[in-house]
Order: C-alpha cells, then sequence, then structure tokens
C-alpha cells in the first residue's frame, strides 16, 4: 500500500464510520471460530481458500509477497498469474517527502462525511494523487447486493489476512449501507472504484477495489478530476480535468454522467445512499431542461460512435456539424472525458463519412491531448491513439 498521507482524520467521526463501528468490525474481523473456512495454499505469496469445503471457491492473493498490503479475491488459476507479474517489485508510488508538497487533503465536507481538497491551485491534466488499492476484487464475487452472513463472513475472512495499517484503513473508509447490511461489504461497496485491468474490460473481466485516499473523494455531476486505473503500476490515479482553485473540493463521477438528473439521482440513491446537490443538480427550469437535453444527446450520439452505428449524412459536413456541436454541448456540461471520447470515436466516424484526412488527424491529435490531460501519457487510449496518428501521417505523407 501507499503511505499517502491518509491523515489521521480518517479514523475520527466525523460524518464516517464511528469509532464503536470501526471498533466492533475490527473485533469481528479477528474472531475464529467455526465460520473460519479458510485454508493456506501458499505462504510466499500468500494464497488463501476461501471456503475449503467448496471445490474451485475463491481465493484470496495477499501482495506484495511477505507484506500483505492488499489482497486481490479471485479465483485461484488466475490469481497465480496474477501473483507472476512483475508489477509488484517495483515499489508502489510515495508520498511527497515533505506533507506540506502535497496537493490534496481529507476533511469534513459538511453533509458528506470527508472529501477530498486541494491545498493549492492545480492545473488542467496534473496528477493529483496515485495509490494502489487495499481491497480488489473480480466484480462478479463482491455480491454487495448479497446481505447474507454467509458473504459478510466471506469478505471479512479476505481482510483477515491483511496487514493492520491496511485493515484498518480499509475499515475506516464510509459505510454508507444499511446496518442489516453486514459491514464488510456494506463498506466495500460504499467505496469501490473500477479497476481496468484488460485494456477493453469486458462484462466477465471487470474488477473493483477500494483505496484508503481515492475512496474519500465525493461524487459530482460536472466532476473536475478524473479517475483513471493504470494497469502497468496497478495503481488508481486522479487527474485534474480543469484548473482547480485552493481549497476547492476534488469530485469524480460515481455514476453514468451522460443521464438526465432524474436518472443520476436515482442511480446515486440506489448505490450510494445520498441525494445529489451539486451545482448541476442544482439547476432549476429552462436551464436544468437544457442540461438535461444536452446530456441525453450526448448519451445517444456516444451510443452510436462507440458501436460504429452512425448513419451516412449525404455530405462529410454535415456530420462534422454535429460532432462539433456534441463537442460543445460536453463542454458546457463540463465533462472533459466525454469530450475526448467525442474526438476519438469521432474521428473513426469522420474518416468513414469520407471527411478529409488532415481533419480526422486533428481530431485524433485532440482526442490525445485530451486523453493524456486526463488519463496520463502512458494511458492506453494515449498509446493506442500515437499509432492511429502515426498511421494517418505515414497515409497524409504519402498523398
Ligand atoms: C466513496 S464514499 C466518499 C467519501 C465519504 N464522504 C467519506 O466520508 O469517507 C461515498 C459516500 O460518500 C457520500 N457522498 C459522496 N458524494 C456525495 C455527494 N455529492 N453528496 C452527498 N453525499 C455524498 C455518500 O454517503 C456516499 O455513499
Amino acid at each position: 500500500m501507499s503511505d499517502h498521507p491518509v491523515p489521521g482524520s480518517v479514523c475520527d467521526t466525523r460524518g464516517s464510520t464511528s469509532v464503536t463501528e470501526l471498533e466492533s468490525a475490527l473485533q469481528t474481523l479477528s474472531v475464529t471460530g467455526d465460520d473460519d473456512t479458510t485454508r493456506i495454499l501458499s505462504e510466499h505469496p500468500r494464497i488463501v481458500l476461501a471456503d475449503s469445503r467448496l471445490k474451485g471457491s475463491p481465493c484470496f492473493l495477499y501482495l506484495p509477497p511477505g507484506k500483505n498490503e492488499f489482497v486481490l479475491v479471485d479465483y485461484l488459476k488466475s490469481l497465480r498469474t496474477v501473483a507472476s507479474w512483475p508489477v509488484w517489485n517495483q515499489p508502489a508510488p510515495s508520498p511527497p517527502s515533505d506533507p506540506e508538497s502535497c496537493s490534496y487533503r481529507i476533511d469534513m465536507a459538511f453533509d458528506k462525511g470527508l472529501g477530498m481538497y486541494a491545498t493549492r491551485a492545480l492545473k488542467a491534466g496534473e496528477l493529483i494523487v496515485e495509490e494502489r488499492p487495499v481491497y480488489a476484487m473480480r466484480r462478479q464475487i463482491i455480491r454487495g447486493e448479497d446481505q447474507t452472513h454467509e458473504n459478510g463472513i466471506f469478505h471479512r475472512n479476505a481482510v483477515r489476512g491483511l496487514c493492520p495499517k491496511s485493515r484498518a484503513a480499509l475499515m475506516s473508509l464510509k459505510n454508507s449501507y444499511p446496518p442489516d447490511v453486514h459491514v464488510v461489504p456494506g463498506t466495500l461497496c460504499t467505496n469501490y472504484l473500477q479497476l481496468d485491468i484488460t485494456p477493453e474490460p469486458d462484462v466477465m473481466n471487470e474488477f473493483v477495489g477500494c483505496f484508503p485516499v481515492l475512496s474519500r473523494a465525493n461524487h459530482a455531476c460536472s466532476p473536475n478530476a478524473n479517475y483513471y486505473f493504470s494497469f502497468p503500476s496497478f495503481t488508481g490515479q486522479f487527474w485534474a480535468m480543469r484548473d482547480i482553485a485552493k481549497d476547492e473540493e476534488i469530485t469524480i463521477g460515481y455514476c453514468r454522467l451522460i443521464a438526465p438528473r432524474r436518472q443520476r439521482q436515482a442511480d446515486l440513491r440506489d448505490r450510494f445512499f445520498f441525494t445529489c446537490t451539486c451545482s448541476t443538480c442544482l439547476l432549476s427550469g429552462e436551464q436544468l431542461a437544457q442540461s438535461d437535453e444536452r446530456r441525453t444527446k450526448l448519451e445517444k450520439l456516444l451510443t452510436t460512435l462507440e458501436t460504429n452505428s452512425m448513419p451516412k449524412f449525404s455530405s462529410p459536413t454535415g456530420a462534422l456539424q454535429l460532432l462539433e456541436k456534441a463537442l460543445g454541448w460536453a463542454q458546457q456540461e463540463k465533462l472533459a472525458v466525454h469530450q475526448a471520447q467525442i474526438l476519438f470515436y469521432g474521428s473513426n466516424a469522420l474518416t468513414v463519412q469520407g471527411t478529409s484526412p488532415d481533419v480526422v488527424l486533428d481530431w485524433m491529435k485532440r482526442a490525445r491531448e485530451l486523453f493524456k490531460d486526463t488519463e496520463g501519457e502512458r494511458s492506453y487510449n494515449v498509446r493506442r491513439l500515437d499509432d492511429s496518428i502515426q498511421f494517418a501521417e505515414r497515409m497524409l505523407y504519402r498523398r
């Protein structure tokens, strides 16, 4: 686990897990008894079978070997592959040696519990924070909605093998679930973020994870930071999507943002148990109607672009005009990642529509810049755009 400065405040009760709740959760974690069905399969790295009575039950892999700073929950075959990845020999990102130079702090966010704030002015495209998760799992296994005692015990057993520091960091995260849900899956489900372990994740291969610091960021429907999971370093990262002022709250998006307010709020209530009151949600009347319309149109257009099903326009200018308009909608809604997606998928669509190659190349370059600013220079999208740009340039010069 990274040693990012998780302030002492994460363990205090201000709007987060109460001391009593935390103590009792940690106590449950140290209980051994009849419900301990685990069996250690290997020690270096530590791999634990979750239920020795069940053939093919999931396992817990603790990493880095000997340190047990985080756990990955998956099936044995894939965990054996993960254990051999060279990334575990690389040091996890370390905190700035001078805490004063840390660009964020965790602080009270009024009725939201704790939140993340900028300690200085941040520039668009800046990396704000990077860290490894403490708990990572295949999404099919999390079964957060499963409120049975067994599911709670399953995840509790996985947490129990973590080093004390990681265990405390995880169990001090907020639990927004009702009291009848076991505190461990409740905490995991309140805090997990997607881990893109495969470049183009499919439903069968989705992973999620909880982070000591990243999981403290609250939601906004026009967030100022983008969460990106970097597979090569196995770290979660926040990138500033626009300039962020000193003391401004750093926010990310928890739900599908290109949806009207009613739908976003329903999603957030269902999974995170709060009603969003961000500046976009507080719009009313004509302004709200326009924002909803822009997001709905963006949703439709991006679906068409992602599935390569844009109808053929009678002239290439028609497609270009529509896509330029869509970029404007995303900009008005302050959705930089969606702008990057329109530019990226739009460049493919423009090629099909017969737009001139230099315009297409320009779109690719703009997409690359925006992906660099929201995901970093080493992101998968930046690398694949570099290849496409190189190819397109070769084609252009050959003409
Ligand atoms: C991942 S946690 C975020 C950190 C959390 N605020 C804390 O105190 O640790 C998610 C929970 O934070 C709260 N939250 C996040 N964004 C919010 C928002 N915009 N308004 C109100 N509550 C929010 C909700 O309780 C949600 O279930």
